[in-house]
């Protein structure tokens, strides 16, 4: 079952389909100890774009998850996929009509035991997925905490999604996601390309989401795996999990 695999990832590469990554690159960030990988993107998401990654990281031992972002760009035989709902985009579309058109779709034919919603709340209004979804992007600690109860208790998401694509956040507004959970887990994603700030998200959160630092400096990306692992995190959330 994805959610309880979900509770061992400390750290995740996201590897974006519309993205060049050569074959040496992608063997070392597959065989660097990360816990999985997450393919997904905003933009330029093709069907052959995700399966042609998604096989090539197949020849490798390390889990591979398909982050959805594209009703049209679903690779059959995943081993988990991931749904985005973005608790504060401006547009119902991105919370569930694009969601509920899917699974109108897709019907009988998922697998629910290897699919998990994620709860994002997107913080860095320059990103693409920011200008995308329309994502109110001035939330203050109170809102972050609640939208962390929102997921948890209301919709029994497995994880939230503190998403500063792009961009390095705020550990306060990490810190203050935690607070609302209790069981599920806290997702961090954005701008790390530092040691200093892989490990100051490592404490805050349950597991660290890597991503553009692959196509900026491998190197560093993958140094990230160990930075993040001999972290402690604060919390305990995610301990019990959700299913
Ligand atoms: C046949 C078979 C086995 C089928 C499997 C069926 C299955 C699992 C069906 C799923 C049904 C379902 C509910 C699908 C979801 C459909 C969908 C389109 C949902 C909307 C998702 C959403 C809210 C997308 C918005 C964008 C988003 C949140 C993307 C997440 C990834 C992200 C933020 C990447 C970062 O972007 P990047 O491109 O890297 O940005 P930069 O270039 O700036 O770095
Ligand atoms: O690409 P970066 O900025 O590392 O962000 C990772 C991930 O949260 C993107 O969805
Ligand atoms: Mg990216």
């Amino acid at each position: 079952m994805l959610t309880e695999r979900m509770k061992k990832w400390r750290h995740v590469f996201k590897l974006d389909p519309n993205r060049t990554l050569s074959e040496k690159s992608l063997e070392k960030v597959c065989t660097s100890g990360t816990d999985a990988v997450i393919v997904g993107g905003t933009d330029g998401i093709t069907y052959q774009n995700s399966r042609d990654l998604i096989e090539r990281i197949a020849e490798y031992p390390v889990e591979s998850v398909q982050e959805i972002s594209a009703e049209s760009a679903v690779v059959p035989g995943v081993d988990g996929y991931l749904i985005p709902v973005v608790l504060n985009s401006g547009s119902l579309h991105w919370v569930l009509k694009a969601q509920h058109r899917a699974i109108r779709k897709y019907g009988d034919w998922i697998p629910w035991e290897d699919v998990a919603a994620l709860g994002y709340v997107v913080l860095n209004p320059e990103s693409k997925v920011g200008r995308l979804t329309e994502s109110r992007t001035g939330v203050g600690t109170a809102d972050l905490t609640a939208y962390g109860r929102l997921a948890e208790h209301l919709f029994r998401m497995p994880a939230l999604y503190v998403e500063y694509s792009g961009m390095y956040g705020d550990e306060g507004m990490v810190r203050a996601a935690r607070r609302g959970l209790k069981r599920s887990r806290l997702f961090y994603g954005g701008g790390i390309s530092r040691e200093d700030q892989a490990r100051a998200m490592s404490r805050e959160a349950d597991t660290v989401v890597v991503g553009n630092l692959v196509y900026q400096n491998l190197e560093a990306a993958l140094e990230s795996v160990r930075w993040v692992k001999e972290t402690e995190s604060k919390g305990v959330s995610g301990d019990q999990g959700i299913n």
